[in-house]
């Protein structure tokens, strides 16, 4: 990784930590109360950074430079294929980083090394292009109304966006949320998760390198109740987008409606079911649902965590999962070996383990895993429950841990 790596995490290199104050208006501030928190290397629990604890005063800040960036027109009201080309540029730099930015998420998320730089960062500088391509075929539609009149259409950017980020996929949600507005022309203020802050600073950096104007993207790093909350209820805002948990995300509909009446797009939780009958290839079908509950250590919104398997085949579908649990390999994210890292941090990983006692406890079978593993760091076994009921809580709630619950049906 360079001369830049410096510090070691589960015995790897990581690079140097270059981005913890707030980016507003094209510069790396400070908050404006001078505040900082800490965000922790799950894979020892111990203190990474130190980041600009910004809230409301600083979104206040960011807000008013995102609108008056809006206003200027210089990013609204640039051709859409110039939009598009710097967009481009963007993902050109976000692959030359591919490698720095990986680690960023890896130390700070506990997240995969090979999976954030072969997978995740590729497909964000995909999003981006994608977009980039789209910023010049905005069309509206044109109607004729009678022989005398024609009607028509424009779509214009709606103008200031606040994103409230989460901690799962620092990358890939940031720049889901983040290509469409650039290339729609608005400006935006981005509030990324507290546990994962890193990456998002690195990116606008490098959206700076790229030539997106000042006060067009902004990222004010920071806590949820104070940063997001004032984001959300924040009066010149014209559009909230939010990826988190359901509970929050009803706070986010509620500030939008009490303040402005700001639309909203909310992508929160789920508990989605898979359903494996008795002619399915049982093999792949254990490969699917291993990876189906398990990849990113359980921490994604489609985690098919509550599986049915028809009863012909349940016995089988048991033994070969647990086979299969056995063989995934939980450690050290930098290891290409490893197939799941540690938890995000120790919130999470308590509360995955609280799920994993209360299935002990409501009578479910524990197949395999079902306690914390290593010296140090957020680390889980991956976790199979058999004879799982439909109002057992492992098999109701979001878990967000790598825990899986089997129900047979006839
Ligand atoms: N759909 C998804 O991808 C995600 C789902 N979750 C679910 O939520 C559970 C709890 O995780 P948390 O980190 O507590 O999620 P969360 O919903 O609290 O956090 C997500 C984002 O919302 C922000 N936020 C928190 N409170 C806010 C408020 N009052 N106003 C505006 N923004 C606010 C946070 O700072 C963070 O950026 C997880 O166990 C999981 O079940 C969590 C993260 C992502
Ligand atoms: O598209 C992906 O690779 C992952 C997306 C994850 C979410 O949207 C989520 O967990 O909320």
């Amino acid at each position: 990784m360079g001369e830049e790596c410096k510090r070691t995490s589960g015995g790897h290199e990581v690079p140097e930590i270059k981005f913890t104050k707030l980016f507003i208006n094209g510069e790396f501030v400070d908050a404006v109360s001078g505040k900082t928190f800490e965000t922790i290397d799950p894979t020892t629990g111990e203190v990474l950074a130190r980041v600009a604890e910004g809230d409301k005063e600083d979104i206040d800040l960011a807000v008013k430079m995102a609108r008056d960036a809006f206003d200027c027109g210089c990013w609204p009201r640039m051709s859409g294929s110039q939009r598009g080309k710097i967009m481009m540029r963007l993902a050109d730099l976000i692959d030359q980083h591919a490698e720095e930015l990986a680690a960023l998420d890896c130390v700070d998320g506990g997240k995969l090394f090979s999976h954030v730089k072969f997978l995740e960062i590729p497909k964000c500088a995909e999003c981006l292009r994608y977009f980039a391509g789209a910023a010049d075929k905005i069309h509206g539609e044109t109607l004729k109304m009678s022989s005398e009149m024609q009607a028509y259409t424009l779509r214009e950017p709606v103008g200031v966006v606040g994103h409230i980020i989460p901690w799962n996929f620092p990358s890939t949600l940031f720049f889901y949320k983040v290509s469409p507005t650039l290339a729609a022309g608005c400006t935006m203020v981005v509030k990324p998760a507290e546990q994962t802050p890193l990456s998002a600073l690195f990116y606008a950096h490098l959206a700076k390198q790229a030539g997106i104007p000042d006060g067009v993207l902004n990222v004010v790093t920071g806590f949820g109740p104070t940063a997001g909350a004032a984001l959300s209820s924040h009066m010149d805002v014209d559009k909230i987008s939010f990826t988190g948990s359901t509970e929050v995300g009803r706070l986010v509909m509620e500030a939008a409606a009490k303040s402005n009446l700001k639309p909203v797009s909310l992508e929160l939780g789920g508990k989605s079911p898979l359903i494996i009958f008795d002619d399915a290839d049982v093999d792949m079908a254990v490969d699917l649902a291993r990876m189906s509950s398990f990849y990113n250590k359980g921490e994604i919104c489609v985690a098919g965590s509550r599986i049915y398997v028809q009863e012909g085949i349940y016995d089988e579908f048991v033994r070969k999962s647990a086979e299969k649990a056995k063989s995934w390999k939980v450690g050290d994210p930098f290891d290409p070996q490893v197939n799941q890292g540690p938890q995000v941090d120790k919130e999470q990983f308590e509360k995955v383990l609280s799920y994993i006692e209360h299935g002990k406890s409501a009578g479910a079978t524990l197949l395999t895993g079902g306690k914390a593993c290593g010296e140090r760091g957020y680390y889980i076994e991956p976790t199979i429950f058999t004879d799982v009921k439909e109002d057992m809580l492992i098999a109701q709630d979001e878990i967000f841990g790598p825990v899986m619950s089997l129900m047979k049906f006839k």
